[in-house]
């Protein structure tokens, strides 16, 4: 036999007629044969930035070359840049507000059209694109992210967002390198799940295809993790994505984008583009290839879209039925028990409720506590705030920072004016707020007379907590309550006693009243790969970020059965 004809067919029919078209990838996966397993997924260690600490003055000289590149231009989708024009849309320093932060060129429809068109060329290689390829680039960006670009995305986000150092270090570097590296080993899970009956002669497989047409991810502006998620899932098992960030965060997110394109993700394959957010939606949920959206923001504008894509299906537009996957607002709880630590729950409420201004979904906007411990939770409370300081998030001694925009700084204030005016309201703490620089806003606590103020039921996402003193005995009917309020929504809750017979009956009571329900710590603060996060009801589709489920959402499985043997007869035995 010639040696040219012992090459495997695959491999001569891939170098002899193999179209030109076919990415690099496949080509050099045929150097290797094996079934991978891929590095186990960990936690990104979070640094702490203590005085004089190496990382505190890495990301000290990331924030001062930021300022000086202030405002920084941010590029969007490179096929889309040459039919745009003008740096016409700016977003302003959330603790700077007169300063300038980033300027970028809104895409036209046209634009957006066009990167639908160019992430559609892109799929056929890109899923083809061997598993172990793909992974290998969000490996490698986990690594640019957690190293090289660690400082440069926590400056993004400190100056950008108005984060403080821990709060930038938990997302930007922790949570988006938690989602690269987790989603990778999530994708190898579905992957692996396969039929583990076959019968004689048989054999099963399942092929976890990527969805037809592409993904659509629109992500906000609070977490710079989140957009990476919202890409890196789709992406991962093979989809193209079409991404839309907030205006809010434009530039941590082009950052993100950058990252991937330098790990090698091949370009097309993450269309990222910035503007109109209604254009931009219009076009892709006018598109037929539209086959899921990844979206992360308020459920208002999520029930919005629903709605648009039920039309859309009910049209006949698309060719499938897209995909809806969604985590959106919440209106969070604090439970204190009557044997709690009231200490603990007291530190754990201030950092659920005003750490970031609020500006977190898991944010607890609403606290039960019974009669009996209140004096000592209030006073406890009004001493931990009195402790922590608001400004700038470049000042390391700062708690609090500012909320986002204007727009959230009227919203949240209106809020607040008619509060600190409602005779059944008492205003524990806080209470101002002062734009003149940033836009500042005091953690605030009212206390209701009532359980049924309209404060209970109203996600105002800023640092506004409404609290209700309940008789210890009516702890029971307490939890229909809160079952009950909190505008529908249902993300997260927590409660904080020592007693485990109270503990099991608010864990079953409100079984449906949080996607992610926490015993004795903070409604925040959910870490990939140990609680997946996410909440039904008005909260989302409750897919559960960081973890497999989500990642399964933008797969679309294919049954594979193959028989080895012949069939003797079309009669049944039972024909005879
Ligand atoms: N559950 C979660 O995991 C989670 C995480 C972060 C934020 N959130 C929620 O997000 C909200 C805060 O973020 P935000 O202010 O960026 O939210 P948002 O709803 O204003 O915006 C989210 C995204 O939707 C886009 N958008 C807004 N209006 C749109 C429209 N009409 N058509 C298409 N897209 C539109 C925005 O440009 C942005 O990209 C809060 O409600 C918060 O609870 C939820
Ligand atoms: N997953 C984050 C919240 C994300 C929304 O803003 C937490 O658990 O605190």
């Amino acid at each position: 036999m010639s040696s040219r004809l012992c090459v495997p067919r695959t491999i001569r029919t891939t170098l002899s007629t193999r179209p030109k078209s076919i990415a690099w990838p496949m080509k050099r996966s045929l150097a290797t044969a094996g079934i991978y397993k891929l590095p186990p997924p960990y936690n990104e260690q979070n640094l702490h930035y203590t005085p004089q600490s190496p990382e505190r003055e890495k990301l000290v000289a990331a924030l001062s070359n930021l300022r000086s590149q202030l405002p920084v231009s941010v590029p969007s989708n490179r096929d889309v840049q040459s039919s745009t024009s003008g740096g016409e849309s700016k977003t302003y320093m959330p603790s700077e507000s007169s300063s300038v932060f980033a300027q970028y060129r809104p895409n036209s429809k046209e634009d957006v059209a066009a990167a639908i068109q160019s992430a559609l060329d892109a799929k056929q290689a890109w899923q083809d694109t061997p598993f172990y390829d793909r992974a290998a680039i969000f490996l490698r960006a986990a690594e640019l992210v957690s190293g090289k670009y660690r400082y440069e995305l926590m400056a993004a986000t400190m100056l950008g967002q108005g984060k403080n150092a821990w709060q930038a270090e938990i997302d930007a570097a922790a949570e988006l390198a938690d989602f690269f590296r987790y989603n990778v080993a999530f994708a190898q899970e579905i992957y692996e799940k396969q039929p583990t009956l076959h019968a004689q002669g048989q054999s099963g497989r399942l092929d976890w295809r990527p969805l037809e047409g592409f993904v659509y991810a629109v992500s906000p502006f609070n977490f710079t993790a989140i957009g990476g998620n919202l890409i890196s899932a789709p992406a991962l098992t093979g989809n193209v994505v079409v991404w839309k960030p907030s205006p809010s965060n434009v530039y941590a997110s082009y950052l993100v984008h950058k990252i991937l394109l330098e790990a090698g993700l091949p370009p097309n394959v993450v269309q990222l583009v910035n503007g109109n957010a209604e254009d931009i939606t219009q076009v892709v949920f006018d598109h037929r290839e539209f086959s899921a959206l990844a979206f992360v923001g308020s459920s208002d504008v999520f029930k919005d879209l629903y709605v648009k894509a039920a039309e859309g299906v009910g049209s006949r537009k698309y060719r499938d039925f897209p995909r809806m996957v969604a985590e959106t607002s919440g209106k969070n709880f604090h439970l204190i028990h009557a044997s709690a630590d009231i200490s603990n729950a007291v530190k754990h409420t201030v950092r659920a409720s005003f750490e970031y201004s609020g500006q977190k979904c898991s944010a607890c906007s609403r606290i039960y506590i019974p009669r009996s411990r209140a004096p000592q939770f209030f006073q406890e409370i009004k001493e931990e705030l009195s402790q922590l300081k608001m400004g700038p998030p470049e000042d390391f001694e700062n708690f609090i920072g500012p909320v986002i925009h204007q727009g959230a700084f009227d919203k949240i204030t209106h809020a607040m004016d008619e509060a600190n005016a409602d005779s059944r309201l008492e205003r524990i703490a806080g209470g101002g707020y002062d734009s003149s620089k940033g836009f500042y806003i005091e953690p605030t606590i009212y206390r209701s007379d009532t359980v049924d103020h309209a404060l209970f039921d109203k996600e105002l996402f800023g640092p506004v907590l409404i609290s209700y003193v309940y008789e210890d005995n009516d702890f029971d009917s307490l939890l229909t309550t809160i079952d009950k309020q909190g505008g529908g929504f249902a993300l997260t809750g927590a409660i904080f006693a020592t007693d485990s017979a109270a503990i099991r009956k608010a864990e079953n009571r409100l079984r449906y009243a949080a996607g992610n329900f926490y015993t004795n710590c903070k409604t925040t603060g959910a870490v990939i790969g140990q609680q997946s996060f996410g909440g039904s009801r008005s909260s989302g589709t409750n897919d559960k970020a960081g973890s497999v489920n989500m990642v399964m959402r933008f797969t679309a499985a294919r049954t594979l059965k193959e028989e080895f043997g012949k069939l003797d007869s079309v009669l049944y035995p039972s024909n005879a």
